[in-house]
């Protein structure tokens, strides 16, 4: 069996669990490669693990996996969090929220004592952006959001930026597991993440926004013959 990039990255952050720890699962193709490893692990190392979904997904495909599921509360202690990303800028910057599970996967990796990202070569960027940055929005006054970020993008340099309302292949709006909306911005070039981050999530209406800046402690990428490791 040929182990795939995705799978490379995941592999190496199996290596990092360790028996007795709370794990928060990400979402996403590669972050599956993790959870389908993690159950492995557990049922051949005997581990106690418990673990932390960040999306319907994730928790059916850790429930197929054998691994046990908490809600965290206030004195959860989250070892460990392994997700994908869209995109990895040299800084660690992350786009992420291709899923529409960004907002669940925020919380967990802001809450985790390490979070780690894993992700196949095509994720590496320079500079954040030619991927559509995804924001996660209220269903209530949609429109009236949509044209407050427009006219917020135009303001910081954006001019023109196409936003689209996310929408599955039936026609019907995507929501994310909360029920919001969510909305794919074309970019291009983000210039100034930090300042973005801030100025979207000032929004009312606004949610959260598929940028993660300075979160990722560790990201793992997979490449043709081994994996590329960056630490933050
Ligand atoms: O909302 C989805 C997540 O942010 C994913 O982690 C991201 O889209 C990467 O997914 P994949 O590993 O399938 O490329």
């Amino acid at each position: 069996m040929s182990t795939s990039q995705k799978e490379r990255a995941a592999l190496a952050a199996l290596e990092l669990v360790r028996d007795g720890m709370t794990i928060g699962l990400g979402t996403g193709s590669t972050a599956a490669f993790f959870i389908e490893g993690l159950g492995r692990k557990i049922r051949e190392e005997g581990l106690e693990i418990e673990a932390i979904p960040t999306s319907q997904a994730s928790d059916a495909l850790a429930r197929k996996a054998g691994i046990e599921l908490i809600i965290p509360d206030e004195t959860t202690v989250i070892d460990l969090d392994v997700d994908g990303a869209d995109e990895v800028s040299a800084e660690g910057h992350l786009i992420k929220g291709g899923g529409a599970a960004l907002l669940r996967e925020k919380i967990i990796a802001r809450a985790a004592k390490q979070f780690v990202v894993i992700a196949d070569e095509s994720k590496s960027v320079t500079e954040l952006g030619a991927f559509p940055l995804p924001i996660e929005i209220e269903q209530f006054g949609f429109a009236l959001t949509v044209r407050a970020l427009r006219d917020m993008l135009a303001g910081e340099g954006h001019e023109g930026v196409e936003l689209s309302l996310r929408h599955n292949e039936e026609g019907s709006f995507v929501l994310s597991d909360g029920g919001n909306f969510i909305v794919d911005a074309k970019l291009g070039r983000i210039r100034e993440p930090v300042a973005l981050e801030s100025a979207l999530n000032m929004i009312p209406g606004v949610v959260d926004c598929g940028l993660f800046i300075g979160m990722a402690d560790q990201v793992i990428i997979g490449t043709a013959d081994g994996i590329d490791t960056r630490r933050y």
